[in-house]
Parts: structure tokens; sequence; C-alpha cells
């Protein structure tokens, strides 16, 4: 049995077990504590978990991009740089992990792992929340990943709904999530409802009916949608506030949070965290005057780079000029934003005046 505390990161140790042949497989041991492994030949390997046990998922949420190398390859160097500029920089304490923003559906099951592990690792007492998006086309992959976060200790998952083959009803989605789910059964579970890029338009409304019965680890909803009366449908029948939503249309959060929306995850958490959080605390005061500044100027910059072509290798474009921290190309089909893109964005960026003269 090894305790592994202070800076050292267990999965590299775990991992180098793994390469020398020693540790064939992190299987949980317990529902209860998920972080308890056990090596293939029975070893107990003693991890802790990395976040806030128990902590109610809510405020921003950053979906984080994935940082690659020039050539194309997962860069899994930078990913302890990038937990301390969003912890200190930005002051967000959840990321999701191999979301629509982190390329996650154009990646292997390997990179898929190796990413999860290093987010869980790096995050250990710095970060809140752990999500891993485990979703995938295929049911027996997306159960390998489930049982993967388990396993390493993250503190939720989240499932998109299959995009190629999709379900035509809410029984069939809920079968496809809740075989996912029940492969993690002591690890939150949110429904990551994006209809814009899946085609699965089956209202979260009707999907939430019964769905604890169902999912005894569903937990929440990240809802990438416009639709409002939809969400909000979610929140008034939420009568027992025993989920959480968070809203994914970065450029309208304030309406989603004027419902009762729990917080957001989004991608310009990463850059704008720090503005967005401002917005929060306004809207909280409440200050909405202040908050619909906020949020008039973030959209601005988001109508602004939506009219240039906005989406993830942009995103990593900005994120990359932002922090510094080099987040690469894109993997195709997506292509690297262009040099134009990119003093374009970084010129109106710098232009924004915000309030108190931050
Ligand atoms: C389609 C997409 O990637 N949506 C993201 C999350 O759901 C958002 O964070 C957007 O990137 C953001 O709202 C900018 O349009
Ligand atoms: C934006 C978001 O939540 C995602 O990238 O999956």
């Amino acid at each position: 049995m090894w305790g592994f505390g202070g800076h050292f990161c267990y999965l590299d140790y775990a991992r180098k077990a793994s390469r020398d042949g020693f540790l064939k497989n992190l299987v949980s041991l317990s529902q209860e504590e998920p972080m308890l492994c056990s090596a293939a030949d029975g070893t107990v390997v003693c991890v802790q978990s990395s976040m806030t046990p128990g902590k109610k998922l809510e405020g921003l949420v950053a979906a984080t991009v994935t940082p690659m190398t020039p050539d194309g390859q997962i860069n899994l160097s930078v990913i302890r740089k990038y937990v301390d500029y969003l912890v200190s920089e930005q002051n967000v304490k959840n990321v999701f992990v191999n979301g629509t923003t982190g390329e996650g559906l154009s990646l292997n099951i390997q990179e898929r792992k190796q990413l999860a592990e290093e987010w869980v690792c790096q995050g250990k007492e710095k970060l809140d929340h752990v999500i891993i998006h485990v979703g995938a086309l295929s049911l027996p992959e997306s159960q390998e990943l489930a049982r993967h976060a388990a396993a390493i200790g993250a503190s939720g998952i989240a499932v998109i709904a299959p995009f190629f083959f999709k379900p035509t009803n809410k029984d069939e989605l809920t079968a496809f999530l809740q075989k996912v789910a029940s492969e993690a059964p002591a690890v939150p579970f949110y429904y990551y409802h994006i209809p814009s890029l899946t085609g699965v338009k089956i209202r979260v409304e009707e999907l939430l009916g019964g769905i604890k019965e169902q999912i005894p680890t569903f937990q929440g909803v990240k809802f990438s949608d416009t639709d409002l009366l939809d969400l909000a449908q979610c929140i008034n029948k939420n009568e027992r506030e025993q989920f959480a939503f968070l809203y994914g249309v970065d450029e309208q959060l304030l309406s989603a949070l004027a419902i009762g929306a729990d917080g957001a995850v989004g991608s310009t958490y990463n850059y704008l965290g720090q503005k967005t959080n401002l917005m929060l605390q306004a809207f909280a005061k409440p200050d909405l005057a202040l908050a619909r500044k906020y949020q008039f100027l973030t959209g601005e910059f988001l109508s602004f780079v939506i009219k240039l072509g906005f989406g993830v290798a942009q995103t990593k474009a900005v994120m990359t000029f932002v922090s510094g921290i080099p987040m690469g190309p894109p993997r195709l089909p997506l292509v690297d934003a262009s040099e134009e893109f990119i003093v374009k964005a970084k010129a109106k960026l710098d232009s924004i005046v915000w309030p108190d003269g931050d």
C-alpha cells in the first residue's frame, strides 16, 4: 500500500508501474471510495480524490481545449500550467474535459484516458471539480471511459447523445445514458445537451421525467441550447433542487441565470472567466445593470469573432495568446485559425473597456 501526497502525481507513478508491467489495470475497489484502486496483482494502490468531495457543481466550469504539439499529438506537458492559469488568473476551479471544446470526439480512447488522468492528477488540491466527458458513438467505448473516469477519481462524468445513429425518443436516449452511467455507480452523472451538434432534439424537460429512477447517479445537465423555455421548465420542475443546471451558450448566460441556472460550462471561461465571474457576482448582488454590462461586453467580443468564423480552432488560438500557454493546432477536420483572425481577435479583446477600469 502506498500513499501519495504533496506534489507527487500518483498517476505518473501508476503509468510508470503500468509501463513496467507491474500495474496492469486500475480498477475501482469500492463504490464509496472510487479512488481506491487495485493493481492486477491484487496490490492496493492508494490514490486520493483530487477534488472537494460532495461540493455541488455551480459557478463557472471551463470547457478545456486539448493542448496539442505542432505535429498533432496531445501535449500533456502544459496541463499543470493550464490548471494554475485557470485558478490564479481566471478564478475558475472547475473543468469539463474532452467535450466539444476539447475535441473529445476527435481523440482516440487512449488519448482521452491520458487527458483525463492528467487533469485529475494536476487538479489535485487545486480544482473543485474535474468532469470528464465520456460520450462516444460506441456504447462499449463510452462505458470503458466511464469506468476509467471512476477509477481515477473524476468528480463527475458527462455524456452527449450519440449522433450518428440517433436515439429517436426519450426511452432510447435514457437507455443509452443508463448503460454508461451504471458503469460508474459512484460518480455523479451529467447529460450533455447540445442539439446543434448532435441533432438530437429531445427536450430535456421530457428526458428528466423519472430519470432518477433509471439513473440514480443523475446529477444535472450541461444545457448548450438556446431554448430557454426548455431550461426554464427543467428548473421549474426541479423542486428539490437535486439537479445542477449548467448553461452552455456563453453569450446569453445572464438570461439563463435569470431563470435559475446554477452555473455555466463553456469555452470562453478559459480566458473570460474572471470577467464572467464578475458578472455572476453582480447578478447575485443584485446589480443587474452591471451584470448586463459584462454580458454585453463579452457578447461584443463573441459576436465580433463569430462574424470572422469562430470555433474550437479559434478558441485554441485565443487561449494561446491570452494565457501564453501554447495550445497548438486543432485536429482535422478542424484547421488552425488564420493569422488575420488572431490579429483581429486580439485587437478586439484589448480594446474592450471593462467596468471599474479593470
Ligand atoms: C458549440 C460550442 O462549442 N459551445 C460551447 C459550449 O457548449 C460554448 O462555450 C461556445 O463556445 C460559446 O458560447 C461561444 O459561442
Ligand atoms: C463548451 C462545452 O461545454 C464543451 O466544450 O463541451
